[in-house]
């Protein structure tokens, strides 16, 4: 069984979307690890294109992290999926379906791509947290010594998956990398976490940086960008259109007065081919696209 595959990303966020819509079958966690293991098909989410379930949709996407783990969201991996569509059907607006409910998308061109991310929920239960809390606006989990904490207090909000932001004046000024596998498998989060350092510059922008729930730090992170800017206004810390700056470059999210989060932003071809399922992965690269910088 060959199927094709196309090497993406979302502003730095390394997106391979593979297409299963001829194929008849569906990838397991273990293909998709050794698929993020092999330098020519490496990601941090792979997007498994796969026929409509439903009416009223285009396509079902399975979204796998690196470590083979699925999620609910990816909001850099479904703006390269939306200019995909775009690119074959000559149609810019699609309706994409993930485990976590339906996404409508926009692709203009491949620098403004636009995803409506749904609705966001923060009742303990939907984002989950392991305990009740009241308020999700700031919950009681901190890093650090009791007296002088070095992070605390996060905002939580699941936007098809979990994610949880902690409010710091420099996001460089706290070691990320060392602290995030903690707080990615704290048993406060029964299904794990993304985390995210937020610094907010002003009522409209903030900048980012995270920790991805089965990958570890990205250059860029769509889902995070949209829990960031929501939790930001929800707190009365900006207003509710957001421009999100990450490593990898800048998104814009607005949380709309019905509820829906639009994130805006661009997305890019690297290259593509084909790969061979069965007990050797055998993966032929066929097309060499404009490689980022
Ligand atoms: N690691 C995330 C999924 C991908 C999120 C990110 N790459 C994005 O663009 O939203 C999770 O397991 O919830």
């Amino acid at each position: 069984m060959t199927i094709p595959f196309v090497k993406m990303n979302g502003i730095g966020n390394e997106i391979t979307v593979v297409d299963l819509r001829g194929a008849g079958r569906r990838l397991d966690g273990e293909t998709a690890r050794r698929l993020a293991a092999d330098p020519r098909t490496a990601f941090d989410q792979l997007m498994a294109i796969e026929p409509p379930r439903s009416a009223g949709t285009d396509a079902f996407m399975t979204i796998f992290n690196t470590d083979g783990s699925v999620s609910g969201a990816c909001g850099n991996g479904t703006r390269c999926v939306a200019l995909v569509l775009a690119d074959e059907s000559g149609r810019p607006e699609h309706v994409l379906e993930t485990s976590a409910g339906r996404l409508a998308v926009r692709a203009e061109n491949a620098s403004r791509i636009t995803v409506d991310m749904g609705t966001p929920r923060f009742g303990w239960q939907e984002i989950p947290l392991a305990e009740p809390f009241a308020d999700t606006r700031a919950i009681e989990l901190q890093v650090g010594p009791i007296d002088a904490p070095i992070l605390h207090s996060p905002s939580v909000v699941n936007v098809g998956n979990p994610h949880a932001i902690f409010w710091v004046d420099d996001v460089e000024a706290i070691d990320l990398a060392r602290i995030g596998p903690m707080l990615e498998h704290h048993p406060l989060f029964p299904e794990r976490a993304n985390i995210s350092l937020a610094s907010v510059t002003c009522d409209h922008a903030l900048t980012l940086k995270v920790w991805e729930r089965g990958v570890g730090l990205t250059r860029a992170c769509g889902s995070a960008a949209c829990a960031a800017a929501v939790c930001a206004a929800r707190t009365g810390r900006t207003g509710r259109s957001v421009d999100v700056t990450l490593p990898g470059g800048v998104l814009s999210i607005e949380w709309r007065a019905d509820d829906h989060i639009l994130m805006t932003g661009p997305a890019e071809y690297e290259w593509s081919g084909t790969i061979a399922l069965g007990d050797e992965l055998a993966i032929t690269v066929a097309e060499q696209h404009a490689v980022p910088a």
